[in-house]
């Protein structure tokens, strides 16, 4: 290829000369049907085609969404060839620092054999269009050239330039930044600057190596999540969107927000947290919808307590939370507010898979509920969310991941103990993640077991006084048993608290 530019060179110097000649010389009609003829011989002469792709485009003179595609694709792929490199600041993505190729520097790339080159350029500011390519950019501009020879047109123009757009854009959704969305009231949508979702960088730690979950169980979710991301083609051919929906249930506790956290994480998704209580009524909750991205996570959490069944929401405070006093500051606020919200079931069914849901691609929609049993039929059907997912309370599978996630250890002496002890009550893992934690920074892992040995034995000990009661007012007396694991009795808990 050098040899080839130098010659180029020289036949750019020579024409160059013979139009400065002509600038001079003679008649500007003239000059026109002479340079429209040397461009005819020259493309004889040159085997190669040059496309150019300018940084700015349009009238508003925008960052052209190719050229940036272009750069991200180069910067992975052909960088390391090139021997002066340009660094750039580049804002949301996982490493600020991009190195791409400087100006007027080339770099070689191969697709499926042909050889192609790209050049990095910027016009200079007394730029003459005398150029070859199908569009010349204005003067100060930067540009990439892409050169290759003509007879791999067909091939380049349509699929080449296709992959390094669509690979370009994978590149940079790869190593964007996450974020965590939340959704304005509407109230603040308008005005200067103001949007509809609120974000902040999503940087949760859980995976589903720290997800405390039954093994075979986990293993099914993340299969499930993988054939998603893969299933791009699948759900195109059977005219699907391309979209999956989770329903969570469980006690609090149980580890269903962590589990959206752990799917966020290793699908690489951004995650929109969908307050509904906030959203006034269906053309609203479409709005919302339409501006969230590909790649992303749609949660409604507690759909339970987000919308009434029969269309009308609830009052969240009241349904949900037994201990809120029944007035408090803004109840009447808040009651005015739901009574003229107006987001339908019908309406959370078509946000689900109406045409809208279709718009964006990629994405999963999770509902979670702390009762499965009160949902409506409706908003659970299969097809409509396609798996129900139960996280549940915490047995010795389970604990032995919390173990490993706080202690660092795989077993202990002290297992056998707690497993038999989590068969004889239901505690959930966030119960068992607290006793876990050490205390203080010197408690080693037998005092953590230890503790947590306490807490389930005093738990066991309290069920069965409760059961024994119940009992004593059903039948006669009931004797308090020793417990399975024959350290303690009820009355020892009683007296002495958890002596082992
Ligand atoms: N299955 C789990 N694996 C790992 N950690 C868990 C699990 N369940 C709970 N935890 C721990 O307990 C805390 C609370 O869990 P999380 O918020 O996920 O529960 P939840 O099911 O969403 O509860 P709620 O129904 O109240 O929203 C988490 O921060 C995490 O530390
Ligand atoms: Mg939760």
């Amino acid at each position: 290829m050098g040899e080839l530019w130098t010659q180029m060179g020289s036949l750019m110097a020579t024409i160059m000369f013979l139009y400065a000649i002509f600038d001079r010389f003679f008649p500007t009609a003239l000059r026109d049907a002479l340079q429209i003829h040397t461009q005819k011989v020259v493309n004889v002469l040159y085997p190669y085609v040059q496309i150019t792709f300018s940084e700015f485009s349009g009238e508003r003179l925008k960052r052209s969404e190719a050229y940036t595609a272009i750069q991200t694709y180069l910067s992975e792929n052909s960088s390391q060839l090139a021997k002066r490199l340009k660094a750039e600041v580049v804002k949301d993505s996982q490493n600020p620092l991009v190195l791409s190729m400087d100006d007027d520097e080339e770099v070689t790339d191969e697709f499926q054999g042909v050889k192609l080159w790209w050049a990095a350029s910027k016009t200079a500011s007394n730029h003459h269009a005398y150029s070859f390519s199908y569009y010349s950019p204005p003067a100060g501009k930067r540009y990439f050239k892409l050169t290759f020879h003509k007879k791999h047109r067909d091939l380049i123009t349509v699929s080449y330039i296709r992959h390094v757009l669509e690979e370009g854009k994978e590149i940079a959704l790869r190593n964007r930044q996450r974020k965590l969305y939340t959704n304005n009231p509407s109230s603040g949508w308008y005005g200067y600057k103001q949007s509809k979702w609120s974000h902040i960088v999503f940087e949760h730690p859980a995976t589903f190596e720290t997800l405390a979950m039954e093994q075979r169980k986990k293993e099914e979710v993340i299969n499930d999540l993988v054939k998603f991301r893969n299933g791009k083609d699948y759900y195109a051919k059977i005219g699907k969107a391309w979209k999956r929906g989770y329903l969570l249930y469980g006690p609090p506790g149980t580890g269903k927000s962590t589990m959206i956290a752990a799917m966020a994480n290793f699908m690489n998704y951004d995650v929109y947290d969908l307050e509904l209580t906030a959203v006034k009524d269906n053309t609203e909750l479409r709005k919302l919808l339409i501006e969230t991205s590909s790649k992303a996570i749609i949660v409604v959490e507690d759909i339970d307590c987000s919308l009434d069944l029969t269309g009308q929401r609830n009052l969240k405070k009241e349904r949900c939370e037994d201990e809120e006093p029944k007035d408090y500051p803004g109840k009447k606020d808040e009651e005015e507010s739901n009574k003229s919200s107006k987001v339908t079931l019908s309406g959370l069914l078509n946000f689900i898979d109406g045409i809208w849901s279709a718009c964006g691609g990629e994405r999963i929609i999770i509902f979670t509920t702390n009762f499965v049993d009160k949902l409506d039929p409706a908003l659970i059907r299969t097809g409509r969310m396609d798996k129900h997912i139960e996280l549940s309370f915490c047995r010795f599978e389970a604990f032995k991941v919390l173990a490993k996630n706080y202690l660092d250890i795989d077993s202990h002496h002290l297992f056998a103990r707690i497993g038999s002890l989590l068969e004889m009550t239901n505690v959930t893992p966030a119960d068992v993640a607290e006793n876990l934690m050490p205390k203080c920074v010197n408690e080693d892992v037998e005092t953590c077991l230890m503790s947590l040995i306490q807490a389930l034995e005093k738990k066991v000990a309290e069920e069965e006084l409760e059961g024994g009661l119940d009992e004593e007012k059903d039948e006669e007396p009931t004797q308090h048993k020793k417990m399975n694991n024959g350290y303690s009795t009820v009355e020892d808990v009683k007296e002495n608290g958890f002596m082992l």
